[in-house]
């Protein structure tokens, strides 16, 4: 699920910066198609101001591709079921999953046009991109025993060729950064633009996050306690949610200082990466350490 999130965002980035799309918020105050100033005014909200290009929505693209992977992995399981109870079983599921997958899409795409954030046309094309970004990984097994080198690799290409992209239009005169000042001048209010959502940061929290799950998964921390006695017992996965929950809660009272751009790219890159690296390798190893040493003393 993280390896399409990730791929996802970033494909999502190279789109908005091929696609040049513009958002309603500011497109409306710029356009010249309504005579004598007779321009709608489109109410802003505090998450309206995105700073990046808009088409297509980052929003809806990641939710179709994150919820495409759970959906088809549930059902997964359930096609496995032989008897004639259970195709029905399976075909009630697959309707009950399907219609949650849709409903979560239209309204993540209705609020994303509420918000004036995305034209229709952007959030439905996010739509059907995550969907294929999803499904095409279904076809790459390869990733479920990535090594670290491959994590690395992975990660040094997709920098490389998101900064590469970004340069060589630099030079040829183009801007892709162009969206910034557009949300900057338009957003009602100055406190409502992050950069957060400025495409580098985007990048470097995919990259971080990729990173992190590599080092968490090739770990020894990894290997000692999700491959260990206790992987499959319910108390050792229930107890790893639950932290993995709490830890994830207090990671997102972290807030990373924005003034320097560097500096906050850096710190962004060590939190993304240290959120999947918690849950993947140390909740799990000091879980698995507790759930031992418990063991040994009632024995
Ligand atoms: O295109 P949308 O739906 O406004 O989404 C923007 C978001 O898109 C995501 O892809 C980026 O990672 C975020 O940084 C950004 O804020």
């Amino acid at each position: 699920m993280i390896w399409v999130a990730v791929i996802g965002d970033w494909f999502n980035l190279i789109f908005k910066w091929i696609l040049f799309g513009h958002r309603p918020y500011w497109w409306v105050q710029e356009t010249m198609i309504y005579p004598n100033q007779s321009s709608p005014c489109l109410e802003q909200f505090p998450i309206t101001c995105e700073t990046g290009p808009g088409s297509p929505s980052g929003h809806a693209m990641g939710s179709s591709c994150v919820w495409y992977v759970m959906v088809t992995a549930a059902l997964s399981y359930t096609v496995r079921w032989k008897d004639k109870s259970a195709v029905t079983l399976h075909r009630l599921t697959w309707s009950i999953l399907w219609s949650i997958f849709w409903i979560i899409q239209i309204s993540v795409c209705i609020s994303r046009v509420f918000i004036a954030t995305h034209f229709p046309h952007q959030v439905i094309l996010g739509v059907f991109a995550g969907i294929l970004v999803a499904a095409a990984f279904e076809r790459t097994p390869a990733i479920q025993t990535a090594s670290l080198r491959t994590y690395i690799q992975t990660n040094l290409f997709l920098f490389i060729f998101a900064l590469g992209f970004y340069l060589i239009l630099k030079l040829l005169d183009i801007d892709l950064l162009w969206s910034v000042p557009k949300a900057k001048k338009w957003c009602a209010n100055p406190d409502w633009i992050n950069i957060d959502t400025t495409p580098f940061a985007g990048l470097v929290r995919n990259l971080g996050a990729l990173f992190g799950l590599g080092l968490g998964i090739n770990s020894e921390m990894f290997s000692t306690s999700c491959k260990g006695k206790n992987s499959c017992k319910m108390s050792f996965r229930l107890l790893c949610i639950a932290a993995s929950l709490a830890m994830l809660q207090l990671y997102n009272f972290v807030k990373i200082p924005t003034h320097t751009e560097y500096l906050f790219y850096i710190l962004s890159f060590c939190k993304s990466a240290a959120m999947p690296l918690t849950v993947v390798a140390l909740v799990p190893y000091c879980v698995h350490s507790l759930m031992s040493t418990t063991e040994k003393k009632l024995n």
